[in-house]
């Protein structure tokens, strides 16, 4: 197998009492695009800095491109996105890709770079007079600019409407066909099943389920029937019910058995549909049985 590019090997981190980052393996092979998704303060900001070097695990080791991500050779391999950026405001987009360019022996073209993100009307505006969403663009493109092997994105697409994260997403998705490394966070879903191709679940500080999307989906082998039923009786099996839009949804391993039941039962039902779960229903199944 392939030696991983980024290494981690039972790491823990704690902020005082709180422990962020508790007891995590993971590899990641070159060119993967792994996903990493958890609920809010799961861990996943304290996991990336602790692979880009913005932070020491308090033990374990973390090893990037066979480097420690303290080193400058290795930092030069590297592109991030963090959650928030703040980019100087007199600064036009150009020289902002230029000067970050001028830090790398081999950077990408800038023309590629601004084609690649759709950024090519902004070259010449001043970042201060940017849109928030044209802003967080910019900072994702930038993470690109000095030709990463690996690329750190922390909700990369945070405030960006449908059609700017599209672009974004195939701007990624170009550097991954190129053979690029990417591990990104993401709240939403949508976002990890359209780009990853593995996905690592994170909660309370530990990895709960790392597999390809179809594995984690199996995981749970989670189906969510949808119906309209005024009187749903109660079917043993479902592991979730809830109510919106006027449907019922219930979440079930056995959706066979539920429709037999609910049948059986005699309750008057319409609009019947049975899904796979999607990767959110699998995720906060797979999270609530590590609720204590
Ligand atoms: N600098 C810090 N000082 C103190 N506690 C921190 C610090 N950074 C993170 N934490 C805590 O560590 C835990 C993990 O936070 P982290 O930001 O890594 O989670 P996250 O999964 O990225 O969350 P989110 O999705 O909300 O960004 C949380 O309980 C958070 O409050």
């Amino acid at each position: 197998m392939t030696s991983p590019i980024m290494r981690v090997r039972d790491v823990t981190r704690s902020y005082g009492d709180v422990v962020a980052v508790d007891g995590v393996s993971l590899d990641i092979a070159p060119g993967e695009l792994v996903g990493l998704l958890g609920p809010n303060g799961a861990g996943k900001t304290t996991l990336i800095n602790l692979l880009v070097g913005l932070r020491r695990p308090d033990s374990g080791a973390v090893e990037l491109c066979g480097g420690n991500p303290r080193d400058e050779a290795t930092r030069q391999a590297i592109g991030v996105t963090p959650q928030q950026t703040a980019l100087p405001e007199a600064w036009r987009v150009g020289e902002l890709i230029d000067f970050i360019a001028a830090h790398h022996p081999n950077p990408t073209n800038r023309h590629d770079l601004l084609v690649r993100f759709d950024l090519q009307d902004l070259c010449s505006r001043q970042i201060g007079g940017l849109s928030g969403g044209q802003q967080r663009r910019v900072a994702v493109a930038l993470a690109f600019a000095g030709n990463p092997r690996v690329v750190f994105l922390d909700e990369p697409s945070t405030g960006l409407d449908v059609e700017a994260r599209h672009q974004l997403w195939s701007g990624i998705r170009a550097f991954h066909e190129e053979g690029g490394t990417v591990l990104l966070t993401s709240h939403y879903l949508e976002e990890v099943e359209a780009l990853a191709q593995r996905v690592a679940v994170v909660d309370r500080g530990r990895v709960i389920a790392d597999g390809s999307m179809r594995d984690v989906r199996r995981l749970v082998s989670l189906k969510r029937v949808s119906l309209i039923c005024p009187e749903l009786p109660s079917i043993p099996g479902a592991a979730r019910v809830e109510n919106n839009d006027g449907h019922t949804h219930v979440l079930t391993n056995d959706a066979d058995h539920f429709v037999r039941e609910l049948v059986t039962s005699g309750a008057r039902f319409s609009d019947l549909e049975i899904r796979s779960a999607s990767l959110e229903d699998a995720f906060l199944s797979i999270t609530s049985k590590h609720v204590a």
